[in-house]
């Protein structure tokens, strides 16, 4: 589904990401982990679209995602539609005066009916466990809140992969688990999850394969969640990062 080969990105003064390769399959739920600064948000900018890479290849569903592509605004339309991203800050993805306007907003660029977004909307807000504040300014919400807003707006446009870029950070334990359940429900009816976290204890209750940065913006280990808790000392190593 996701193929990424031999992918570079380059800062103007630093390197982002360092000759990384990866296959993903549509269904798996992917943690990926490492340092500060190792490269996981720059990765995630581009399997979603943001970025593109300064050399390499990123196949999403045979199709390479490159500037050509995303040039093309029809083209772009249909990949933001098949793949969702939630931003680490939800202050930068919530924009619109109330919680059910930021849900329509995407539904409403796909040309639906009226009656097709609001059930979209009423959809996603259920899902997610948003339905009480619908008519409230999205600003005004909780972090944890305003994260489920942002999940329900990506969802609303029916993405098949879904990526957050450290969905679980600054939130409550409540918070954080509502959210973990929310995504294993979501990977269960099909999604595809790929996740940024710092917290292995966390996320190994969902995570079906674990990919680790190191400080040089490279992939050093790719292994299933079960290869994972076999290794205890690398598992150990993780909750440190
Ligand atoms: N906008 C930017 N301009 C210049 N350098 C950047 C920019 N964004 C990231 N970098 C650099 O690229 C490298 C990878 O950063 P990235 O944000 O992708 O790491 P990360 O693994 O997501 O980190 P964190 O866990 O802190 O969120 C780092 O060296 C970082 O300083």
């Amino acid at each position: 589904m996701l193929t990424v080969q031999h992918l570079n990105y380059n800062y103007p003064a630093t390197c982002g990401l360092n000759d990384i390769n990866l296959q993903i399959k549509a269904g798996e739920f992917v943690c990926f982990m490492g340092p500060n600064g190792s490269g996981k948000s720059t990765l995630f900018n581009i399997l979603s679209g943001l970025k593109t890479a300064s050399s390499g290849t990123y196949y999403f569903n045979n199709a390479l995602i490159d500037t050509t592509f995303l040039k093309n605004a029809k083209r772009r339309q249909t990949f933001h539609q098949q793949v969702g991203f939630v931003f680490q800050n939800s202050d930068v993805q919530l924009f619109n005066l109330t919680v059910a306007d930021e849900v329509a907003f995407g539904p409403k660029q796909l040309a639906l009916s009226a009656a097709e977004i609001e059930q979209r909307v009423t959809d996603c807000l259920t899902l997610t466990g948003c339905s009480e504040f619908r008519d409230r300014v999205p600003y005004h919400l909780s972090g944890g809140e305003k994260k489920r807003v942002a999940l329900a707006s990506v969802l609303a446009l029916n993405p098949s992969v879904l990526i957050l870029d450290e969905p679980l950070s600054g939130l409550t334990p409540i918070a954080q688990q509502q959210i973990l359940d929310l995504l294993t429900q979501l990977n269960q009816a099909g999604k595809t999850i790929l996740i940024a976290s710092h917290d292995y204890n966390q996320i190994k209750q969902c995570a079906s394969r674990f990919v680790i940065f190191n400080e040089q913006h490279k992939i050093v280990h790719d292994l299933s969640a079960t290869d994972l808790m076999a290794m205890p000392e690398l598992g150990q190593q993780l909750t440190l990062i």
